[in-house]
This record gives C-alpha cells, sequence and structure tokens, in this order.
C-alpha cells in the first residue's frame, strides 16, 4: 500500500501553486484562474467516468489520479484547504447518505 496521502498531493499543489516556476504546470494552470482548473476538474471528472462505464481499471486508476491532482489544483485556487473538506466528510461519519441529504438546506423553488 502506498504511504503517499491525499495531504501531500495537497501540500505539494499549494507550494507549486505559489513557486512562480515557469517549469511548473501547477503554477500555469493557476495563473489561468479558477475557472480555468475548474474546465480541467470537470473535464478529468468525465474522463473517470467514460473510463469506469468502459470498466477499463487501468484508465479509471490514471484518470481518477488525474481528477484528485486537479481537485487539489482547485481547493488550492478557491482558498479552501483540504482539511475543511476532511472535516465535512468526517462530520457525517455518524449518517447514512439518504440521511444527509435530507438534511441539507433545500433549494428555493
Ligand atoms: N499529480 C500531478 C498531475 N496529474 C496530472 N497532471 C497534469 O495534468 C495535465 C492533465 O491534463 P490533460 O491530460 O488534459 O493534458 P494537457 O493537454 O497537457 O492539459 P492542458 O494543456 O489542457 O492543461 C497533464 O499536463 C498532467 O501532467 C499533474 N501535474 C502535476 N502533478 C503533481 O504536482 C507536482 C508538481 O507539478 P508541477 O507543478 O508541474 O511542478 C508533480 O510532481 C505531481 O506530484
Amino acid at each position: 500500500m502506498s504511504d503517499f496521502t491525499l495531504n501531500d498531493l495537497a501540500d505539494i499543489v499549494a507550494r507549486r501553486a505559489r513557486s512562480g516556476d515557469p517549469g511548473s504546470y501547477t503554477a500555469k494552470l493557476i495563473g489561468k484562474g479558477i475557472a480555468k482548473c475548474a474546465q480541467k476538474l470537470g473535464e478529468e471528472a468525465v474522463e473517470t467516468a467514460i473510463a469506469a462505464v468502459e470498466r477499463d481499471r487501468a484508465g479509471v486508476t490514471s484518470e481518477a489520479a488525474d481528477l484528485l491532482y486537479h481537485l487539489c489544483v482547485v481547493l488550492e485556487a478557491a482558498d479552501v484547504p483540504l482539511d475543511d473538506v476532511m472535516a465535512e466528510l468526517a462530520g457525517r461519519t455518524g449518517q447514512t447518505g439518504l440521511e444527509e441529504k435530507a438534511a441539507r438546506p433545500k433549494d428555493p423553488q
């Protein structure tokens, strides 16, 4: 089992985003703004979903890695710490997914 965590990746992304290194893909992408970062996240999500439907295990592995990386980039661009997301998830562990859904604020119609 790999001991590399999502926290490690988020730390790398945060460091590279602020590096100003012209050789950094992360710094370049963040420099293009949050809309571009979000577009990449959406693309990787769709590519992961397609690989899953095609039962392409290697594809899912590779696309899910791209997806998690691009999620870290969007969290960085949105100034939302990964810790906050994990705390949100931790707070949901005492209830089922359907209970959590029922407890969400309703959208105004
Ligand atoms: N995990 C990743 C990672 N996963 C995916 N990618 C990049 O995300 C891009 C995926 O987008 P596409 O497949 O659409 O490729 P593309 O056509 O080149 O993308 P665009 O030109 O449209 O942006 C590729 O360029 C990948 O290299 C990543 N880039 C960086 N990392 C991590 O971030 C670290 C720092 O990277 P730099 O910021 O480049 O130093 C690396 O050491 C890795 O740990």
